[in-house]
């Protein structure tokens, strides 16, 4: 005791030593290679969230670990082909991680954040049908409504710099308000957001590295009603869910000539009012908006950059789309059918997807009993595992020697584009994977070619843009020139 009273300072050091022996020596995943830090503490990982280059990181780690890297005291990263495949299976055993808790707050409908396997497929069944492949037929008057605002305001910008990062963030928002609330919230005429992209920016800021220590969040939480609140992530749980409320309530009193998804989800709710209440269908409301506008804006932002990247690719595709229209198969806005016909436009969107998938984060599961073996390291039941499409759509076994290259070609080689299609990740996978993929597709497919359509469209300057990874990919600086170009129906 006298001992210990004279070098009290030495107590701080023998914890911090026993830990650091522990995590290093004893724990679980002492074998899995990865940063001394990260093995140690979360706040690793929470620094790296909080940088924005998380994915150049992970990429770098797995370079030089190979496919298993720990990445957090109780987490590691996954690129092994198996294990991904069985991680991210329809029937998958492997339950969302305390992660998405802080996303998910007190929300008991959260079909994007839910962590429970039985409640989730409940939910998904009650809601699936509104997403459906037949359903996008009544989405498509919705989306050239879109379309046509978008082309408009693009023609009274012709010969200017444009903000394309930007303008497609406008469209992209605005056509979720017209699908969801048969009601686009007008950002396309007013050529502003109104703030909309700062609030939800700070919500993906916060919410990125809080799910990473979720016991602050829930600290906090409990905390809210003395110290008020200090978390960004709180605005997807107060503002964003109070502009859905407000949208819903306002809808539900108004009929509408088509079906928009509020009304789909109102049918389902007046058949199953104990199991999707109107509660529950705000809550899709508030879902839609955060999962369908900024993830459709950034793959549609990507297919355009990289295509205007690549001269060549876009001669390739300006061809298709032209002798489509010469020919009188193309109309304008061009349709869904016709769009499903052209190859090599299908082509630059997988491939803009595969090089730049709006997550940039791992999607994290739980371990399920029996743990699972990967690469020769036994993950025990209770462990985080997850993959992060950033890292597997670079896989040269699955993608090619040139995978770190834009090459829609690839796509159109019929042997592999199953193996490839298996490990495409930009929409996540199994049971979780993304109910809005047919809706978002619906949006490039159309509103790519139109654009290439009616206008010769430049790089401004040619300048490369900046990413910022959170948990959204966000990206900066991407001007571009339009021209407009003469109708190839009328050359
Ligand atoms: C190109 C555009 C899109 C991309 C890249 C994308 C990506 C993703 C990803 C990666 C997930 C899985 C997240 C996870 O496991 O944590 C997901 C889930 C989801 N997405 Fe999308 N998404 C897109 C568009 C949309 C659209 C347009 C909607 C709705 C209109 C939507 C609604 C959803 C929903 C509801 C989920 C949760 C599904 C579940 O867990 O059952 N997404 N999306």
């Amino acid at each position: 005791m006298h001992f210990l009273l004279q070098h009290y300072w030495a107590i701080p050091i023998a914890i911090l030593a026993s830990i650091v022996v522990y995590q290093r020596f004893f724990h679980p995943l002492a074998s899995v290679p990865g940063p001394f830090l990260a093995s140690l503490t979360n706040f690793w990982i929470v620094h790296i969230s909080q940088r924005g280059d998380m994915i150049a990181v992970f990429r770098a780690l797995h370079a030089k670990h190979g496919p298993v890297v720990r990445v957090a005291p109780n987490e590691v990263s996954v690129a092994d082909l198996a294990a991904f495949r069985n991680i991210y299976s329809v029937s998958s055993k492997f339950r969302k991680s305390d992660w998405y808790s802080v996303w998910q707050g007190h929300r008991k409908f959260d079909i994007f954040a839910g962590r429970d396997i039985k409640v989730h497929a409940q939910q998904r069944r009650l809601t699936a049908r509104a997403f459906s492949l037949e359903s996008l037929k009544e989405l498509e008057p919705y989306i050239d409504n879109m379309i046509e605002t978008f082309c408009r305001k693009m023609k009274g910008m012709a010969g200017e710099k444009v903000d394309m990062a930007y303008w497609l963030q406008l469209f992209a928002f605005d056509t979720i308000g017209e699908i969801t609330w048969s009601k686009s919230f007008g950002y396309m005429e007013d050529g502003s957001d109104h703030g909309t992209f700062n609030n939800i920016h700070n919500i993906v800021i916060s919410g990125t590295w809080l799910g990473y220590v979720p016991w602050l969040y829930w600290t906090h939480d409990g905390l809210m009603p003395y110290t008020g609140n200090w978390l960004g992530i709180n605005g997807r749980h107060s503002g964003l869910r109070d502009f859905a409320l407000k949208e819903t309530q306002l809808r539900k009193d108004k009929p509408v000539e088509k079906q928009d998804m509020i009304g789909r989800f109102f049918d389902t709710s007046a058949k199953n009012s104990d199991a999707f209440s109107y509660n529950d269908v705000v809550s899709m409301g508030t879902t839609l908006i955060n999962a369908g506008a900024d993830t459709t804006a950034i793959s549609t932002r990507s297919v355009i950059y990289h295509v205007l990247r690549n001269p060549e690719i876009k001669r390739k595709l300006v061809a298709e789309i032209d002798e489509m229209r010469s020919k009188g198969e193309l109309s304008n806005p061009v349709t869904w059918e016709e769009a499903n016909k052209m190859k090599y436009l299908q082509a630059c969107i997988e491939e803009g997807i595969r090089v730049h998938p709006a997550v940039g984060l791992s999607l994290p599961r739980v371990v399920p009993q029996g743990g699972i073996d990967i690469a020769g390291h036994y993950i025990p039941e209770g462990k985080v595992v997850g993959t992060n499409a950033w890292v597997i759509h670079q896989n040269t076994e699955v993608f090619g020697e040139d995978a770190d290259k834009f090459n829609p070609d690839r796509w159109l080689d019929e042997e592999k584009v199953g193996d490839m299609h298996r490990y495409s990740f930009a929409f996540g996978g199994g049971s979780r994977s993304c109910l809005g993929k047919n809706i978002s597709w619906l949006e490039m497919s159309k509103l790519i070619p139109t654009m290439f359509l009616n206008y010769d469209i430049e790089l401004w300057e040619g300048q490369p843009w900046e990413e910022e990874c959170l948990f959204f990919v966000y990206v900066h600086n991407f001007f571009c020139k339009l021209t407009p170009r003469k109708d190839p129906a009328e050359l």
